[in-house]
């Protein structure tokens, strides 16, 4: 064989084995959650940017919600506000609630809309307080039995759809920041970006929620090991959770709710491997861990 024809066959052969996938997502909506803490690099995020018109391109659907804990604690920090977390949650002060708001409305929402848009005009951004996306309540988790006040933190109360889908069906990609208008009072509330996007995957009958995070994915016994559960069903799950560690507990509590809400598959997959949506969406190796319903939830 010539050394052009060895070299273009690997290269086909790649092609040919996402075709079963192309023909199995086509049309499908996936919701990607990029998280903070795989933002990591220049090339990281450049490389999501082509994943998500690549699968834009493909056929599917994709709608992006987007984190940014870091850089709203790099914020708090250089404005000399403290930040806390319980219960895995910012307590938000309404100092803080400004800052939230505007790192990821004005700075982390605007930089992913641009890297998309370097690919043609598709990308649109919106915060949950847009067309009244996401609707929120005062949140008051219980610590230890005892309801404890974590300020301007929202519990999700309703989504409505309305705005994605009509930028879906004109063939744009929406980016969503996890801010919530409020069915309270005229404020808005902070809400956990893994959280807000199994609400919207649910909402929007999304085949696939991908939660992007800078682990492999759930660990088997974290710390001590970093064995990864590569699949699990909704049932295994809710028995793992009392146990989980924050950080993990509000994306596995969303790919809980998700599948537990007509989305097929929720994974959490590692964003600090370039290019981990196509291996994750295209290719027979998925990467991280997979959520799958229960048997009795598909009938
Ligand atoms: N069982 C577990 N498996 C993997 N990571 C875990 C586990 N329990 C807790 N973690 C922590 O969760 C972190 C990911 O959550 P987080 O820091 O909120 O990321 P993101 O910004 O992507 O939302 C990991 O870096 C790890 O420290
Ligand atoms: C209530 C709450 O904790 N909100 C988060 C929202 C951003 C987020 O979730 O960002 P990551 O996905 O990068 O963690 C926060 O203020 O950090």
């Amino acid at each position: 064989m010539s050394t052009r024809k060895h070299t273009a066959l690997p290269k086909a052969q790649i092609l040919v084995e996402a075709l079963p996938w192309l023909t199995r997502h086509h049309g499908k909506t996936v919701v990607v959650k990029f998280g903070g803490n795989a933002m990591i690099n220049e090339e990281l995020k450049a490389a999501f940017a082509q994943d998500v018109v690549f699968l834009r391109h493909a056929g599917l659907k994709p709608v992006v919600v987007h984190g940014g804990g870091p850089q709203i604690n790099a914020q708090l920090d250089r404005q000399g506000l403290v930040s806390e977390f319980k219960a895995g949650l910012r307590v938000t002060t309404p100092e803080a609630m400004d800052v939230v708001r505007m790192v990821l409305a004005g700075q982390v929402q605007r930089e992913l809309v641009g890297l998309l848009n370097q690919h043609g005009p598709l990308a649109v951004g919106l915060t949950g307080e847009d067309a009244h996306t996401i609707t929120a309540t005062k949140h008051q988790p219980r610590i230890e039995g005892e309801l404890v006040d974590i300020g301007r933190v929202g519990q999700i109360t309703d989504i409505d759809t309305g705005a994605i889908e009509a930028l879906l069906e004109n063939g744009r990609i929406p980016v969503v920041s996890s801010i919530a208008r409020s069915a309270d009072d005229d404020h808005v509330y902070n809400v956990n970006a893994d959280t807000a996007a199994a609400a919207l995957a649910a909402a929007l009958n999304a085949e696939t929620l991908m939660v992007l995070t800078d682990v492999e994915g759930l660990y088997e016994d974290w710390p001590h090991s970093d064995e990864v559960i590569s699949r699990l069903t909704a049932t295994e799950l809710e028995k793992l959770l009392p146990d989980l560690a924050s950080g993990m507990v509000p994306k596995m509590e969303g790919c809980l709710h998700a599948v537990r809400n007509g989305v097929t598959t929720a994974r959490v997959i590692d964003g600090r491997v370039q290019h981990s949506i196509l291996l994750e969406i295209f290719t027979d190796e998925g990467i991280g861990t997979m959520v799958v319903p229960d048997q009795e939830e598909l009938t």
